[in-house]
């Protein structure tokens, strides 16, 4: 079987994903998410001319004064009322600016001798800390397009807009499956032959940002009957994520048991290192993934196929991971036939590759904060060379 390239293998994993019910929530619940809908404004923001300093409010063409200082403007007080000619309002930062005032005397510039002031020298344009009325945004703006990530800045400009909920797709729900008759369950006694199941925790921690809940089926043996009844247990999940018993040993059956269960492979096999032996398909209405055991290959590929897939189901525009440009520290050798994910980290000379790139080596997997993407083929590279990195 050829292996397939990284990105026709992504978009056919979201060709076979649903798209997540749309619901909506309290702003507070939506960080982190992405919206399934365009988000308008419900209202102009600012809702008058709003003075940016505290101050003055008079007219730009009355400069340098005298004005007698006639009321006062604060935010959230009476409004005030139209200026007339030779008046000054005392006015506070956020305030609304009385009829006729163009401009806002900050207190600093000016001199204050009882009811009046006078202007210091300094030039006071029209418009001068004035905040226009809607001119951050006006009723009706489309501020927020469907599929934008929902962040700090997002919620903010909502809530100002007049929302207190935003509409983003319902959580899903990702079943973890571990196999390996060598695993035993973290913290538990290890003996000779055994290993701690280190992948479960694993993904759980990646997926601890995107909107999901997390169903951990746990530990299943190598067997193709206890393989079958986990998929079975996991059905009812959006995603199934196994790990382990993705390639061609004897005891790789992690294939032959979703078919048991019912379920239909799409693809298997990508042009990757590490990761070469992912594989996806549909079991009802799961969609399902099958990461390589060796937990550095299950990072690269849940970096690259899982959380792409829950950003994906969960209504992002932009759900493949993005990637920078750096520059070489050390030299790299040529790339072979499938493209290579480096584990690496920057440094002040530019990026490094850590010491082992086997995929079983978690220790330097811990010191990466990026993976240096390279292409099948590619040559030696120098350092001082650009290359493409994945910030992790
Ligand atoms: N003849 C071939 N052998 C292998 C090939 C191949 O193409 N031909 N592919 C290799 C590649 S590439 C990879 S990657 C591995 C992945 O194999 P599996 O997905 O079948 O993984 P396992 O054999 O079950 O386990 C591999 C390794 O990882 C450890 N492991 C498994 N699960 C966990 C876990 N939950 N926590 C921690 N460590 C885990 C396991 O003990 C093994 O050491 O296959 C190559 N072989
Ligand atoms: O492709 Mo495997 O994932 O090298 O270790």
């Amino acid at each position: 079987m050829s292996l397939l390239p990284v990105a026709e293998a992504q978009a056919r994993l979201f060709a076979l994903a649903q798209s997540l019910a749309e619901e909506g929530v309290p702003v507070a619940q939506a960080v982190g998410r992405w919206l399934a809908r365009d988000v308008r404004a419900l209202r102009d923001q600012p809702w008058a001319a709003l003075s940016a300093m505290d101050g003055y409010a008079v007219r730009a063409s009355e400069h340098p004064g005298r004005w007698r200082v006639a009321q006062e403007s604060a935010a959230g007080g009476p409004l005030p009322l139209p200026l007339a000619p030779g008046e000054a309002c005392r006015i506070f930062t956020g305030a609304p600016l009385p009829d006729g005032a163009d401009a806002i005397l900050i207190q600093e510039n000016a001199r204050r001798d009882g009811d009046h002031i006078a202007a210091s020298p300094d030039p006071l344009a029209k418009g001068q800390h004035v905040r226009k009325a809607a001119s951050d945004f006006a009723t009706g703006d489309i501020l927020l397009k469907s599929g934008a990530a929902i962040g700090a800045a997002q919620i903010a400009v909502a809530v100002l807009a007049g929302h207190d909920r935003l509409p983003v797709r319902r959580r899903l729900t990702v079943a973890i499956l571990s196999t390996g008759n060598e695993l035993v369950p973290p913290g538990a006694p290890v003996p000779p032959g055994s290993l701690p199941s280190s992948n479960a925790p694993m993904l759980a921690a990646m997926l601890a940002g995107p909107p999901c809940d997390i169903v951990d089926i746990g530990i299943v043996a190598d067997d193709l009957p206890a393989l079958a009844t986990a998929f079975e247990r996991a059905k009812d999940a959006d995603i199934i994520v196994s790990t382990g018993g993705a390639s061609v040993g004897d005891h790789d059956l992690v294939r032959p048991a979703f078919d048991k269960a019912g379920g239909a492979l799409d693809f298997w096999k990508i042009r990757m290192r590490p990761g070469k032996p992912l594989m996806a398909g549909r079991m009802g209405n799961a969609l399902f993934l099958g990461l390589p055991g060796n937990p550095v290959s299950a990072f690269v590929t849940a970096t690259l196929f899982l959380l792409p897939l829950v950003r994906h189901m969960s209504g992002a525009a932009d759900p493949l991971p993005r990637t920078a440009q750096a520059r070489l520290a050390s030299a790299l050798p040529q790339v072979g036939e499938r493209d290579d994910y480096l584990r690496a980290y920057r440094g002040a000379g530019g990026v490094v590759s850590v010491t082992s790139q086997d995929s079983a080596a978690t220790a330097a997997l811990s010191l990466a904060d990026c993976l240096i993407v390279r292409a099948a083929g590619s040559p030696p590279a120098a350092p001082g060379d650009i290359v493409s990195i994945l910030p992790l």
